[in-house]
């Protein structure tokens, strides 16, 4: 898995945002307007897609009070006492919920700095594959006495499926291949929703300190929203990390591993890492975009006239059960 393979330039200093190498990109002609303005907003998308695989999307539909609501109950969950906390804590058979930090640990380059809470779409059972039943036909975990909660939480899923819908359509006329390619790919999506949260790093800590290390993502994209502490960083393709703050407004979009795989490499599933330096405590909220569970990812055929694919098909409901059991039986451990 990706998230373990580190290299030694990972720990050096990330150097400041710019937006010719992070492009901030307008989604708003893509939902609105005729084929062509579909067709040139697909390829600023898959341009970034090539160069450096993550881009900031504003005009992309979402209303900020969706966003708003899920930062203000991220804030209200984390603040409570740990006892509370704790009775919506995940567990291997029910993976749904708060996964805690480790209690104490060394500060190094291995440290695991951050807290999350996990939820998924839920969908009737799939026959298709009772085989995963366990991991993915669970019901979503609440915490007690928060129906705001669960509230602002499943208004942001449904913000995001109808959203992701979107934007896999314009990777889709990114890639050149028909805009409805992936449509059959997303009926009852596998997507994971997250909250996390990131304590300050101490100030003494020394640079190679993260609170999450390096790793790419596993579906085939990750619409993040930032609040307004920053602490993600990207790296480039020359190895050099750089800051990607939060822009208002927009959400911080990453192609993950399966763009990649039916890209045949073209989109890039980069390394990312996040170190929260900024003074104060950081909260994001990832949506991990992943296909239908039984889907078998691998290289386009349409991509493939005069190339041989670069990957194996992988289905999705082994590969991301692989990911869980690995979280599941180690959740202290997820990004080490
Ligand atoms: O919090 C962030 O900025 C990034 C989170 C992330 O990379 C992840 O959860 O996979
Ligand atoms: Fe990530």
């Amino acid at each position: 898995m990706s998230r373990s393979e580190r290299s030694a330039d990972d720990i050096a200093a990330a150097s400041a945002i710019s937006l010719a190498e992070l492009p901030l990109i307008d989604f708003a002609p893509f939902l609105s307007g005729d084929a062509a303005a579909r067709r040139r907003v697909a390829a600023e998308i898959a341009h970034a897609c090539e160069e450096i695989g993550f881009f900031y999307l504003a005009g992309h539909g979402v209303p900020q009070a969706t966003v708003d609501g899920i930062f203000g109950q991220a804030d209200a969950f984390f603040s409570r006492d740990k006892a509370d906390r704790r009775t919506a804590m995940a567990t291997p058979d029910w993976y749904r919920g708060w996964i805690p930090a480790p209690e104490a640990q060394p500060l190094s380059r291995n440290t695991r700095m951050f807290e999350q809470y996990r939820l998924q779409h839920e969908w009737p059972a799939n026959p298709r594959d009772m085989q995963h039943a366990d991991i993915f036909d669970k019901p979503n975990r609440w915490p007690d006495d928060m129906p705001a909660f669960k509230q602002a939480s499943e208004d942001y899923l449904a913000a995001m499926l109808t959203f992701s819908r979107e934007l896999l359509r314009a990777f889709a006329l990114g890639l050149g291949v028909a805009e409805d390619r992936f449509d059959d790919c997303f009926h009852q999506p596998a997507s994971q929703l997250s909250m996390n949260y990131y304590p300050q790093l101490p100030m003494d800590a020394h640079d190679e300190v993260s609170n999450m290390v390096a790793h790419t993502d596993e579906g085939p994209f990750t619409v993040l929203a930032q609040q307004d502490v920053g602490g993600l960083e990207v790296k480039r393709r020359d190895g050099v990390w750089i800051q990607a703050p939060p822009v208002r407004g927009a959400f911080t979009i990453n192609v993950g591993d399966m763009m990649m795989w039916w890209s045949n490499g073209r989109f890039l599933s980069n390394y990312h890492r996040v170190r929260n330096r900024d003074g104060a405590r950081r909260f994001s909220v990832p949506y991990f975009a992943n296909p239908d569970r039984e889907v078998v990812v691998a290289p386009l055929p349409e991509l493939l006239a005069s190339a041989e694919p670069k990957y194996k098909p992988v289905r999705v409901a082994d590969h991301l059960a692989r990911f869980y059991s690995t979280l599941s039986k180690n959740p202290h451990d997820i990004y080490n």
